[in-house]
C-alpha cells in the first residue's frame, strides 16, 4: 500500500503542490492527469523521493518513504522520469543494464542477462542493443529508458512502479505496448502511478483517475467518474464529447475542435475589415468558452474589454457622452442595482442603492450603507449601455478600454430612470471612440539605498489616517510591496495564504463583520459585512457576505500575503493584503471601522490568534 498524507510542496512561497491526499493499493494502475503545470511531475518526484513534501508524509508499505535507504528503495521501486538525458555514448545495452546496478546486487550474471534480454524485446529495442544512445530517435530512446526501468524490478513480484510521461515520444504500437505492460505488471501485484497527456489512453488502461489542478487533487475515481465532460472542461479548458463505446464499455473522449483566426496570434495577419471578424471571433471564443470573464476573452483576443463591447455597437450598446459626474449623479435614482468591480483576480459584486454621493478634488464616492465606493473619474473615459444575454449595465471603461467598473440592472430597478438615462445621454456619434494604446506599467523600483528609510519609518509612525499612505508611498516613490518590505519593525508582516483563509474563515464563524476592499486604477470598491461562507471553489475562494454580496478570488495568483499595521488618530488599524507576482494589489481586508472609532478588538484578536 501506498499512502499520501496530506503533502504540499512549496517553491518561493508558492504551493506547486497543495494538500494531496490519496491511496493506492497493489494491484492497481492509477493514472495522474492534470494541464500543463499542474504539479504531475511534482507529485511523481514526491513519490520517487527525488523531493520532499513540505508538509504531510509519504508511507510505502507501512514506512515512512524517509525511512528506507537508497539501495532498499531502488528494490522496490523503479521510476520512468519526464526527461531523461544521456549525454554519453552509452550503448543501449549498457544503459538497459543500469537498471540492473540500481538496486541492491544480488543478482546473478545470468539474470541480468535474462532481464535484459527480455525486457529489451517487450520493448521493441532488441536490434538496436549495440547502438550508441545519441544515434536514436525520440521514440526509441524513451523505450530504452523504459527497459531500463523495467530491468530494474524484473525480479520482483511486486513494486511501485512510477512512469511520468512514458508514452509522450511514442508512436502508436509502443504506446498501447507500455500501458498494456504497465496494466500488466499492476495485475501481478505491482502499484503503478503513470502520469498521462492522453486522457484516451488513462481510460483504457487504468484502473483510478487523479485528475490534478493548480497543485490540488480535484477528481479522484474511476475513469469514468473522473473522466466528464465537465470536468476535462475545467481541467483543461477543452470541451469535449465523452461515450460510453457500447462494446468494450471503455470511456471515449473526442476534444472539440479549435477554430482560431491566424491573427490571434500574429496580429499582422487580421482581417482588413476588423470590426466585423473581431466579432465573430469574439462570439465564437465566447461559445467555446462560456466560464471566461470578458478580460480573459480580451487577452485572448489581443483587445481590450472596451473593443469587445465596441462590436455591439448599434446592436445591443449604446455608446453614452463620457460625462461621468453627471452619469454617477443619477445612478441613485436607479434604485437597487448590483455594483461590480473586478480586477485581474478578485471580482466582488454587490446590490444596493448607491447613496451619498460625495465628490472631491481627486475622488468620487459613494458612501451608502451597501453600496460603497471611491472612484477615481479622471480614469473613467468611456462608458456604454450594454444589453447582453439578458443582462442590462452600464459599463465604465479607462481610456485603454480597459473595464473599471459596471453597474448592473435587477429586479429592483426603476427601468424608466435607467431608460431616460440612457436616453439622454446616449452619443450622437454612435461609432467606437479611438482608445489609447495598452501600456503595460511596469512599476521599477527604486535601490532600497536609495530611500531615506529613518524618514520614511517616521512618516509611517506618524500617519494619521490609513488613507495618508498613498501620499506616502508618491513621496518616498515607493512601490506597495517595496514600502512594506521596508516597514517600520512590526508595520509589515509577511504570514501564510494559510494563516490568511483561516483569519477569515475565523471572521465567517464568529461572525466578525469585515470589510473587503477590491480595486483597480480607476475604482476602489468596499463590501462591509459579516460573512455567511468561505468557501474553496478550485483556485477561486469565495467569500459570501451575509447580504448577498459576492467577492472571489483567485488563490493562485496571491504571491504574497502581508499583516499591515497603520497607525490612525483612532489607534492602530490592522489589515490583511494580498498581492500577485507583479506587486499588484489584489484584495485587502479590514476589521468593519468607521473614523473616529478605534476598530474592533474582536478582529485583532482574529490576526493575533491566526496569523503566524
Ligand atoms: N523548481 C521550481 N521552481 C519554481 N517553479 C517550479 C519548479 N518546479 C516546478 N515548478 C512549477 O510548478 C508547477 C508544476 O510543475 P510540474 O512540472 O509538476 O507540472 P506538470 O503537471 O508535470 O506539467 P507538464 O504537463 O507541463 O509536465 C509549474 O507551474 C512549474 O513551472
Amino acid at each position: 500500500m501506498l499512502r499520501v498524507e496530506s503533502i504540499s510542496y512549496k517553491v518561493d512561497n508558492r504551493h506547486l503542490l497543495k494538500d494531496v491526499t490519496f491511496s493506492i493499493r497493489k494491484g492497481e494502475m492509477v493514472a495522474i492527469l492534470g494541464a500543463n503545470g499542474a504539479g504531475k511531475s511534482t507529485l511523481m518526484k514526491m513519490l520517487c523521493r527525488e523531493k520532499q513534501p513540505c508538509e504531510g508524509r509519504i508511507v510505502y508499505d507501512a514506512k515512512s518513504l524517509n525511512e528506507y535507504s537508497a539501495k532498499e528503495l531502488a528494490g522496490k521501486r523503479a521510476t520512468l522520469y519526464q526527461h531523461n538525458t544521456v549525454s554519453l555514448a552509452f550503448t543501449v545495452q549498457e544503459i538497459v543494464l543500469m537498471g540492473r546496478y540500481a538496486k541492491e546486487k544480488d543478482t546473478t550474471e545470468a539474470a541480468d542477462q535474462l532481464a535484459l534480454k527480455e525486457t529489451m524485446e517487450i520493448c521493441g529495442i532488441s536490434h538496436l542493443a549495440e547502438r550508441s544512445m545519441l544515434t536514436l530517435s525520440g521514440g526509441e530512446q524513451q523505450r530504452v529508458h523504459l527497459a531500463r526501468v523495467l530491468s530494474q524490478l524484473w525480479d520482483n513480484k511486486e513494486g511501485l512502479l512510477l512512469l511520468d510521461e512514458p508514452v509522450s515520444s511514442m508512436d502508436m504500437l509502443y504506446q498501447h505496448q507500455t500501458l498494456a505492460i504497465a496494466n500488466a505488471l499492476s495485475k501481478k501485484g505491482f502499484m503503478v502511478v503513470c502520469v498521462l497527456h492522453e486522457i484516451n489512453l488513462a481510460a483504457q488502461y487504468a484502473d483510478r483517475v487523479i485528475m490534478l489542478k493548480g497543485g490540488r487533487k480535484w477528481w479522484d475515481g474511476a475513469p469514468e467518474e473522473v473522466l466528464t465532460s465537465r470536468n476535462i472542461f475545467t481541467a483543461f479548458g477543452v470541451h469535449s464529447q465523452v461515450q460510453t463505446d457500447p462494446r468494450t464499455l471503455l470511456t471515449q473522449i473526442t476534444p472539440n475542435g479549435f477554430k482560431l483566426d491566424a491573427s490571434v496570434f500574429n496580429s499582422n495577419l487580421a482581417d482588413s475589415n476588423s470590426k466585423r471578424s473581431l466579432k465573430a471571433r469574439f462570439i465564437s471564443h465566447r461559445d467555446q468558452y462560456p466560464g471566461n470573464p470578458l478580460w480573459r476573452t480580451a487577452q485572448i483576443l489581443g483587445v481590450s474589454q472596451a473593443e469587445l463591447m465596441f462590436t455591439g455597437l448599434g446592436e445591443n450598446v449604446i455608446l453614452l457622452r463620457p460625462e461621468m459626474q453627471a452619469i454617477l449623479q443619477r445612478i441613485e435614482g436607479l434604485g437597487l442595482v448590483n455594483a461590480v468591480t473586478c480586477n485581474e483576480h478578485c471580482e466582488t459584486e454587490r446590490v444596493g442603492v448607491y447613496r451619498n454621493l460625495t465628490i472631491d478634488e481627486y475622488t468620487t464616492l459613494f458612501l451608502g450603507e451597501d453600496i460603497d465606493l471611491r472612484i477615481f473619474t479622471d480614469r473613467w473615459k468611456t462608458v456604454l449601455a450594454v444589453e447582453d444575454r439578458g443582462k442590462e449595465s452600464l459599463q465604465f471603461f479607462d481610456g485603454c478600454g480597459k473595464a473599471l467598473h459596471q453597474i448592473y440592472i435587477t429586479g429592483g430597478s426603476y427601468r424608466q430612470a435607467y431608460a431616460e438615462l440612457i436616453e439622454e445621454f446616449k452619443h450622437q456619434d454612435q461609432s467606437a471612440p479611438l482608445l489609447e494604446k495598452i501600456v503595460q506599467e511596469q512599476k521599477q523600483e527604486k535601490r532600497d539605498a536609495e530611500i531615506d528609510i529613518r524618514d520614511f519609518h517616521q512618516a509611517w509612525n506618524n500617519m494619521l489616517d490609513t488613507h495618508e499612505f498613498y501620499g506616502l508611498l508618491k513621496r518616498f516613490g515607493l512601490t506597495r510591496t517595496q514600502a512594506l518590505r521596508l516597514a517600520p519593525p512590526r508595520r509589515a508582516v509577511q504570514v501564510s495564504l494559510e494563516s490568511f483563509r483561516r483569519a477569515i474563515l475565523n471572521c465567517s464563524v464568529t461572525e466578525i463583520p469585515i470589510m473587503m476592499f477590491t480595486s483597480n486604477e480607476g475604482c476602489v470598491q468596499i463590501n462591509t459585512g459579516k460573512l455567511d461562507n468561505v468557501s474553496i471553489n478550485g483556485a477561486w475562494l469565495k467569500f459570501s457576505e451575509r447580504s448577498g454580496g459576492e467577492t472571489r478570488l483567485n488563490e493562485d495568483a496571491v504571491h504574497s500575503v502581508w499583516h499591515v499595521v497603520k497607525p490612525t488618530a483612532d489607534g492602530d488599524v490592522n489589515s490583511l493584503e494580498l498581492y500577485g507576482a507583479d506587486g499588484s494589489m489584489i484584495a485587502q481586508f479590514f476589521g468593519e471601522r468607521k473614523p473616529g472609532i478605534a476598530e474592533l478588538q474582536s478582529w485583532k484578536k482574529v490576526l493575533a490568534d491566526n496569523l503566524g
